[in-house]
């Protein structure tokens, strides 16, 4: 199993009272499996990704992933597991400005030991960003730098991916070819994928789809 996820709680402050964003969540996702995480802004599908990154402390539950257990892993251990195991689509996409888009791409690949040029070259063209490489992040439109965070991440050959929204700047035809690419690439690198959508169309193409809703996730979708 890539992730094991139990009885996990998480508080906010909310206001001048704590609100539970989630409630006894149970949730596995095996090498090689894909898995929509849908639900209303706000209910906590962000967080839920951040906390299993380790970007976030756990509360009460526990979270491990790739073998490790997150809640007792020190600062070092949890660095290493994003930069080893870890791939991660953010909202906001978190290129580094400063680097080119191939640099971006090569950059991951190479903190995680990975970097084969072979496999960048091809997710570059499966993911129509050629004539992008020598381009710099604030040169590219939304839809542009959402194809290079994929490469970046895909390159990496993560035992995890984590997407948030990976399609949300892309047409229905582009975003519809993307998320096909991330499946079909998840289960040829035996790659866990968590990807959060607002796209019921985005999640058919998953092989789960869960539900968050009130600090309680269902699966909606496959097998129970
Ligand atoms: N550290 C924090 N302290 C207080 N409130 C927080 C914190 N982190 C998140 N929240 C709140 O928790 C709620 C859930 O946020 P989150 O970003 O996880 O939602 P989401 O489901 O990803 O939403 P969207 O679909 O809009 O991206 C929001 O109301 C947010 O303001």
């Amino acid at each position: 199993m890539s992730l094991i996820i139990e009885s996990l709680n998480h508080q906010i402050i909310d206001g001048n009272k704590t609100r539970n964003l989630l409630s006894n969540i149970d949730l596995s996702v095996s090498q090689g499996e894909c898995v929509a995480l849908m639900g209303d802004s706000g209910s906590g599908k962000t967080t839920l990704l951040n906390l299993i990154a380790g970007l976030e402390p756990i509360q009460q539950g526990s979270i491990k992933v790739a073998d490790l257990q997150l809640g007792q892993a020190t600062e070092k251990a949890l660095s290493e597991l994003r930069k080893k195991q870890i791939g991660i689509i953010f909202q906001q996409y978190n290129l580094l400005s400063s680097l080119s888009v191939r640099d971006n791409i090569e950059f991951s690949a190479r903190l995680a030991g990975r970097y084969d040029p072979l496999i960048c070259n091809k997710l570059v063209n499966q993911l129509d960003i050629f004539s992008l490489l020598d381009h710099y992040p604030a040169t590219l439109s939304g839809g542009e730098m959402q194809r290079v965070a994929i490469a970046r991440a895909l390159c990496a050959q993560p035992h995890l991916l984590l997407a948030d929204e990976p399609t949300g700047n892309l047409d229905e035809h582009n975003g519809a070819c993307v998320v096909t690419l991330l499946v079909e690439l998840a289960k040829r690198q035996n790659t866990a994928l968590l990807l959060v959508t607002h796209s019921v169309n985005v999640a058919q193409k998953m092989d789960k789809i869960y539900h968050l809703a009130k600090g309680k996730l269902s699966l909606v979708k496959g097998a129970f």
